[in-house]
């Protein structure tokens, strides 16, 4: 597409006004929509740009909206009076069958009147036309679209939405790349960009490296909303994998190994690309009170977590203890949320690790904090937990022989063994079950006990 198709021109705001009643009855429905629970109480306007010509017969509209709620609850994420999303909305005469899942409503107002407006990201033209800005490095109003010098984008390569549960929306291109368009999006430097680009910088092979990322330059501050990367064609995930080795009965320790060694080599190269820091006494007690911090959240938000809630707290405050014997801690920029999901294992049987976005419901700043690399390995303990508790296996010992090989292979791999420090291990496994209790209670009830078990397990002191 030619920069002459690309024209910068703001849409008019009695279209968007006219689209407002639609997207507050339609946003809250997605499963990427952060603030679940809680009624939208208005949309307003953040930055919006046509990428298409007004006169087209396909409207296509770049719009940054901001969502107003009723009061977060404790410990929702909040970063400034309402969350912020990335939307593509396209308009048409009527909408194809195929394009049905994509509806958001017939409009009625406006520049648009008597139009259907859709989620442009399921038809082909828009996504043509994102990916074309990426391949050209277009700038389009406030939006700006950059390829890495080193990568080609092949012209022409055809679209299809992926219908992963996902936080955001990814649309791969002909097999040979993965666009993800991040939904909730927030200004700064964002560690889903910033860690894969540090990791290709270091030449580490077990993150795919950026081929190209949109950001939008607002206010005099940079928000990324999108990242291009390799696709990884034919990859499993870790969690796929694991539930099929479950099924068929099958041992998954030699997988866990080379999943411990792709976390240690990641590690390794994130901890020699960025800065790291000692924690001392004062940081490790800020990190033991933070931790303890989003457990009184948690249990003030779900009251099955209440009667475990003090024998949890023996965690962090156990490593408050160490930290005040003079216990010091290396911390470093990790993963954040490493879990079988964002584990991919290409045919050849290489691991990759994916999404550098952190916990999706902590702020920036926190989510780009150095930290101990154990808590990375914490997720992933967690994970093995949770697959062994889908599959109705847990207490077989299957857990404990994948938590014994990962540990194994991140310890092969030159990262230190996580079983020699349990107290951190104890305090970084708790924080997790903690946080996931509060995640499945907003987002997937009927599984608030695969956690809550292991909060079970985590409140009996181990012998010492
Ligand atoms: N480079 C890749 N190659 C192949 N599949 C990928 C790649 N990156 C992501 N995916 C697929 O897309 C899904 C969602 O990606 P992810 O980055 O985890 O998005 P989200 O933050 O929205 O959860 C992954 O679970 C995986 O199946
Ligand atoms: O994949 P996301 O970055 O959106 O992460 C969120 O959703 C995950 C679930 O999809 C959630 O992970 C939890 O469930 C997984 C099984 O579905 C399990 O493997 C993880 O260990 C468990 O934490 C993750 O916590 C959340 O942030």
């Amino acid at each position: 597409m030619s920069e002459a198709v690309i024209r910068t021109v703001t849409s008019p705001p009695d279209l968007l006004a006219s689209l407002e009643p639609l997207l507050r009855e339609w946003l809250p429905r997605q499963r990427w929509f952060a603030g679940k629970g809680r009624p939208v109480t208005g949309l307003s306007l953040v930055a919006a740009t046509d990428l298409l010509p007004a006169d087209s017969r396909l409207g296509l509209h770049h719009v940054l909206v901001r969502a107003h709620q009723q009061a977060a609850p404790a410990g929702a994420a909040a970063e400034g009076p309402g969350d912020c999303y990335q939307l593509l909305i396209g308009t048409r005469e009527a909408l194809p069958p195929r394009l049905a899942p994509a509806l958001i409503g017939h409009v009625t107002g406006g520049p648009a009147a008597g139009r259907t407006a859709y989620d442009a990201l399921y038809d082909t033209r828009p996504a043509e036309v994102l990916l074309e800005a990426l391949r050209s490095g277009a700038r389009i109003g406030g939006l700006r679209f950059e390829r890495a010098p080193e990568q080609d984008i092949r012209a022409g390569l055809v679209p299809r939405l992926t219908t992963a549960e996902q936080s955001n929306s990814s649309v791969v291109y002909g097999d040979t790349f993965i666009l993800k368009v991040l939904r909730r999006i927030v200004p700064g430097v964002n560690p889903d960009l910033e860690l894969p680009l540090a990791l290709a910088r270091e030449g580490c092979p077990r993150v795919p490296a950026p081929a190209g990322w949109m950001v939008a330059d607002l206010d005099g501050r940079t928000w990324v909303l999108g990242v291009l990367q390799p696709f990884l064609q034919g990859a499993t995930d870790g969690w796929e994998l694991a539930l099929r080795e479950l099924a068929k009965g099958e041992d998954f320790a030699a997988e866990a190994r080379a999943l411990g060694r792709a976390t240690a080599e990641v590690h390794s190269a994130l901890a020699r690309a960025l800065p790291t820091v000692t924690l001392g006494h004062a940081h490790a007690r800020q990190l033991a009170g933070g931790m303890t911090a989003r457990l009184e959240e948690a249990a003030r938000a779900v009251p099955l977590l209440r009667p475990y809630a003090p024998a949890l707290r023996t965690a962090f405050t156990a490593l408050a203890g160490l930290a005040a014997e003079g216990r010091t801690w290396t911390a470093q920029r990790v993963h954040g949320d490493l879990h079988l999901g964002q584990c991919l294992r290409a045919p050849d049987g290489q691991w990759s690790l994916i999404d550098f976005e952190g916990e999706p419901a902590r702020s920036l700043a926190e989510r780009r904090l150095p930290q101990p690399a154990v808590r990375d390995v914490a997720g992933m303990l967690r994970s093995f937990d949770y697959a062994a508790h889908s599959a109705g296996v847990r207490g077989t010992g299957w857990t404990e022989s994948c938590r014994a090989a990962y540990c194994t292979g991140y310890a092969q791999a030159g990262g230190r063994d996580p079983r020699t420090d349990p107290v951190l291990l104890r305090a970084y496994e708790t924080d997790k079950a903690v946080y996931e209790v509060l995640y499945e209670a907003r987002h997937r009830p009927d599984w608030l006990e695969v956690p809550l078990a292991a909060v079970r397990r985590l409140s009996v002191p181990e012998p010492a």
